[in-house]
């Protein structure tokens, strides 16, 4: 273990309100689209049948979406206005709370355990960020930058690990973690032949089920630009789509016209 110290189940799976968005935004997206054909815009909602007979929206009130209140975060990467990284930080501050247990599950060059840091970080030194990389090289960034940016008890919440995340099960207890967050694809500024792999994000993606509680979320960055990106995240897909309703709300965005951009995939845990 490094210490800083030392160095839905379909397609997607939505509430009420957020259909109204969606239907919204479609609306001014086919607008967009005969006006100016410059930004095409498609989502699918599936909603299954659930054993009662209705649809999952139908089943759920409008106020048991953990997805509402971030309408507007969730349009600003629709129409471009913000990056798929900054979209999942703004999702992450609406879950997390002051003094809860979260994981980085690809610590990279340390921003996103930076930002975890801050959102669990309070006066009585509660809370915990495992952050782990298979990379000696993205620790030691990691940890430089942490270093750097956090005051000493801020420094103690930060547990870096240089292991791999399918293993994460193996050092926190179950249903103890708020958000465990992936963010996919080789270290920037590394070797961009080190990549996350199809059959390690899927048993991370397990392990990760495992130890999130009740009212916690799975956060995905994925990239599809490097060879194998596609893959992982059909991967991703695949799992996301087989988590019950009645437990998970998955949605994904993804924009159809520009194959390259990031793919953010939210799995909420009811
Ligand atoms: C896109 S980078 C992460 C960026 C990082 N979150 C940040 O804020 O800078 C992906 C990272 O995942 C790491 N990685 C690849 N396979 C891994 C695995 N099986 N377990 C943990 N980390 C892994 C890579 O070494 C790389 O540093």
């Amino acid at each position: 273990m490094l210490s800083l110290r030392l160095c839905c189940s379909r397609s997607l799976v939505i509430s009420k309100p957020f259909i109204g968005f969606v239907e919204k935004l479609s609306l001014s997206s086919r607008r967009n689209v005969s006006q100016s054909s410059t930004r095409n815009l498609c989502f699918c909602a599936k909603l299954p049948i659930e054993p009662n007979g209705l649809t999952s929206s139908q089943n759920h009130t409008p106020h048991d979406s953990p997805l509402s209140g971030m309408e507007e975060v969730l349009g600003s990467y629709v129409f471009g206005k913000k990056k798929a990284t900054e979209v999942a930080h703004l999702v992450w501050k609406h879950v997390v709370q002051k003094g809860d247990m979260v994981i980085d599950a690809t610590c990279g060059n340390g921003y996103d355990t930076l930002a975890m840091v801050k959102m669990v970080a309070d006066e009585s030194a509660r809370g915990c960020v495992y952050a782990m990389d298979i990379q000696n090289d993205a620790l030691e960034s990691a940890s430089s930058l942490l270093e750097e940016s956090l005051n000493p008890n801020e420094k103690e919440l930060v547990k870096l690990l240089p292991m791999c995340h399918s293993k994460m099960d193996k050092v926190v207890p179950e249903a103890s973690v708020r958000l465990v967050a992936f963010n996919l694809g080789y270290l920037p500024g590394g070797d961009k032949k080190i990549i996350t792999k199809p059959e390690t994000t899927l048993l991370a993606l397990e392990a990760a089920k495992g130890i999130l509680m009740p009212g916690g979320l799975i956060s995905l960055v994925v990239y599809v630009g490097h060879p194998g990106g596609w893959a992982e995240s059909e991967t991703v897909h695949t799992f996301a789509s087989k988590l019950p309703v009645n437990n998970w709300v998955c949605c994904k965005f993804q924009m159809l016209n520009r194959p390259w951009a990031p793919i953010l995939v939210l799995l909420f845990k009811r």
